[in-house]
């Protein structure tokens, strides 16, 4: 490829961490990584002179600049750095970002009427009030390293617009959605269909065209937001699966979250067979389709979604805040189901998708707990499964797993650099840290025991940088 003036070219050189299967880590040490465009041109291992390869790159490209990061050596103030995959959120309602951390002893439907409506009508109304919000959210979900993001916006087609005009900007790729809801929707935060319909082919071509005059990268893209069954129609619904079909834009809803929500499916769609159902029955399953929580399914609708190639956004913050459940992990994975981490904020009180991966952790403990031990134990979920789901699994549900969420050639430079050991929570020993002279098994153990405390431990201060197709927004 012909590197441009524009984007950032890079020579990296080190540690490199990433789970390119379910459960392994892949570690790179001593390689060099060569980012010509924001892509990912050429990986190669146990480099040992790095000035003669750095020499040689530089002279096959014409020696145009490059950025050149190393951080193969040891810190002088006794950390270790490694580059990560950035992390995807699969399911975040950005407007809903002041309200994080009150949710009180609420469950989802008094959540909604007591906190989210009220707050979405006024981002919606307001845009100046929005912009700050959305600017915020952004900003914080970048610092926590996410990279790749799936935001719901308000139900208003300026401040959707306004959101992806912001992720443009700050340079977070995005998938952003007008939220859909007209039917027992309160009455000051509704639409009716035809405007849900109007306001949405209009945001598709607004977000499209925001996009293609940005570069036409793809760095935003349009979903379809119904919010969730209970408050979209019939024919709404029908309507926006024929727009997913012939315009190809994904769709996100929530699936199954609370017990109260279900039995309001159930009264409302009688003739459907399930929850799953009325999406399935109302065309709105397919393998676009990223589904919140499916924390109470029954095993006809895990087939359902299993079938369909449907992707799964677990939230365990949100579900564990407002006590909607536990969803069982292992059994969607082992039913070949996707499966993703989302923060889900403001039901879940975290920007960040570490703590998130963390809790998605814990809970698999407390599943495991309930089941018989020799089962339980498949139950658990290991450090490099969940980082799994944060990074190459959120790839997958977003259908993105050619672009984002390991490092290989040919896909986009999305990316964290980690520091551990940097003098925060995430406290190493010199006799932790891995060395030349260490037996490859103890090398390679070293660095789990670093990632394990990392994700046990760590927070924003320990990415320290950020970059999104090669640009670095932290
Ligand atoms: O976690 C959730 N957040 C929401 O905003 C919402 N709306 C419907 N169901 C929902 N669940
Ligand atoms: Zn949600």
């Amino acid at each position: 490829m012909k590197p441009s003036s524009k984007t950032k070219n890079l020579i990296l050189y080190g540690n490199f961490i990433d789970t390119p299967k379910l459960g392994k880590l892949r570690i790179r040490t001593e390689t060099i990584l060569l980012i010509i465009n924001g892509i990912i041109e050429e990986i190669e291992d146990d480099v040992c002179d790095i000035d003669t390869r750095i020499t040689d790159i530089k002279s096959r490209y014409n020696n145009i600049f490059f950025e050149i990061i190393d951080i193969s050596k040891k810190h002088s103030n006794g950390s270790v750095q490694f580059f990560f995959p950035g992390f995807i959120d699969t399911h975040c309602h950005a407007p809903q970002y002041p309200n994080i951390g009150i949710f009180g002893n609420t469950t989802l439907l008094n959540w909604l009427e007591k906190y989210t409506f009220p707050l979405e009508k006024e981002l919606s109304d307001d845009l100046i009030k929005a912009e700050s919000v959305y600017k915020k959210v952004i900003e914080k979900t970048l610092q926590n390293g996410t990279t790749t993001i799936s935001y719901y916006a308000t139900i208003n087609r300026s401040s959707t617009v306004l959101l992806a005009k912001l992720c443009l900007e700050l340079g977070q790729r995005a998938f952003v959605g007008k939220v859909c809801m007209d039917m027992n929707a309160p009455g000051y935060y509704s639409e009716s269909h035809e405007q849900c319909i109007q306001e949405n082919i209009k945001v598709i071509s607004d977000i499209r065209s925001l996009d293609s005059k940005a570069g036409g990268n793809k760095m935003v893209e349009p979903i379809l937001t119904p919010r969730f069954a209970p408050m979209v129609s019939k024919k709404t619904m029908y309507e926006l699966g024929k727009i997913s079909k012939y315009q190809c834009v994904p769709i996100q809803t929530h699936l199954s979250e609370s017990f109260n929500e279900i039995e309001m499916v159930k009264s409302i769609f009688p003739e459907s067979r399930d929850y799953t159902s009325v999406y399935y029955d109302n065309n709105l399953l397919n393998e676009r389709t990223v589904l919140a929580h499916c924390i109470h399914l029954s095993e006809d609708e895990a087939k359902m979604i299993s079938d369909s190639k449907a992707g799964v956004s677990h939230c365990p913050v949100s579900n564990s805040s407002i006590t909607s459940g536990e969803c069982r992990v292992r059994w969607l994975l082992d039913k070949g189901i996707k499966v993703s981490l989302g923060t889900d904020m403001s039901g879940g009180y975290s920007p960040s998708i570490l703590k998130t991966a963390r809790q998605g952790l814990l809970v698999s403990r407390h599943i495991a707990m309930k089941t018989s031990d020799e089962v339980g134990d498949k139950d658990k979920l290991s450090t490099n499964e969940v980082l799994f789901l944060a990074t190459v699994g959120g790839a997958e549900v977003m259908n993105l797993e050619k672009t984002v969420g390991k490092f290989n050639v040919g896909m986009s430079f999305d990316a964290q650099l980690i520091e551990v050991g940097c003098g925060t929570n995430v406290d190493v020993f010199d006799w932790q840290i891995p060395s030349n002279s260490d037996a490859k098994e103890v090398i390679t153990e070293k660095w789990q025991d670093l990632v394990d405390k990392w994700v046990f431990l760590g927070d924003d201060r320990e990415t320290t940088k950020v970059w999104v197709n090669g640009n670095q927004v932290k």
